[in-house]
């Protein structure tokens, strides 16, 4: 469970809404959609921000852990020389549950790739390694900044698989692809120059004149498929 509560900053103008499900982020670049998830999740200092009708403030850094878990773009590492199971051991917030990881590491096809150095992985392996990190953190409310952008299709859908699934509690999304967005069939939030320009029901936003309001004639929708006009 989220509020945010009117929170502004030199980018977000007025943010407020309540979510107690799944939700997609979409928007242009530069939207503000990652500086939106890093008030979120505390990266950026607030006090709009209530997880679980407590404070965000006022949670001890254990308790953030298990409420709220911020997935980047890119996977930082610190340590050339760790490998990608050990990295998915440190992900866990409190003892390792080795039936977990062995699960986490059997779901994402990542056996062949454990014992590799981190810094070796393809752009795309790095990114299912930050997914299989946030399904052993396991928190409350995770939130995905571009996690599929690199992906392949037959991994695109592994990953939304995963989404779909109750592996993790909530999910909050932020994608540029339309495909997953419609898919996935959450609510979606669109920001428009740091303002919510639409919060509600997916199927309410993947209307024609939605799309059309919103992406101009970029994109349409026929016999309930997006079709890009390029
Ligand atoms: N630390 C910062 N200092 C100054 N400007 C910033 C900072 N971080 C982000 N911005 C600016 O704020 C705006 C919103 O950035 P943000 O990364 O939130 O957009 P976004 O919607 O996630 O974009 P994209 O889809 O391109 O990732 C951009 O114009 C960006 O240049």
């Amino acid at each position: 469970m989220l509020k945010v509560s009117n929170y502004s900053n030199f980018i977000l103008k007025n943010i407020s809404f309540f979510l107690n499900e799944n939700l997609v982020v979409l928007g242009e670049n530069g939207a503000g959609k990652s500086t939106l998830a890093k008030v979120i999740c505390g990266l950026i200092e607030s006090e709009a921000i209530e997880l679980y009708e407590k404070n965000l403030n006022s949670l001890s850094q254990q308790e953030r852990a298990n409420f709220i878990n911020y997935i980047p773009p890119k996977l930082s590492i610190f340590d050339e020389y760790i490998t990608l199971k050990e990295f998915l051991e440190l992900s866990s917030i409190n003892s390792v549950d080795a039936k977990r990881l062995k699960k986490v590491i059997l779901l994402l096809n990542l056996k062949k790739l454990e014992n590799r150095y981190c810094n070796d992985l393809s752009s795309g392996e790095k990114q299912l390694l930050l997914l299989a990190s946030s399904l052993m953190h396991n928190a409350k409310i995770t939130i995905f900044d571009e996690l599929t952008a690199n992906l392949d299709i037959n991994r695109l859908k592994e990953v939304f698989d995963i989404f779909k699934s109750n592996f993790l509690n909530q999910k909050i999304v932020i994608t540029h692809n339309l495909d997953l967005a419609y898919a996935l069939k959450f609510k979606i939030l669109f920001l428009k120059d740091g303002k919510i320009e639409f919060f509600g029901e997916n199927e309410e936003f993947f209307t024609n004149k939605n799309l059309n309001k919103f992406y101009k004639n970029s994109i349409s929708k026929v016999n309930n498929h997006l079709v890009v006009n390029l």
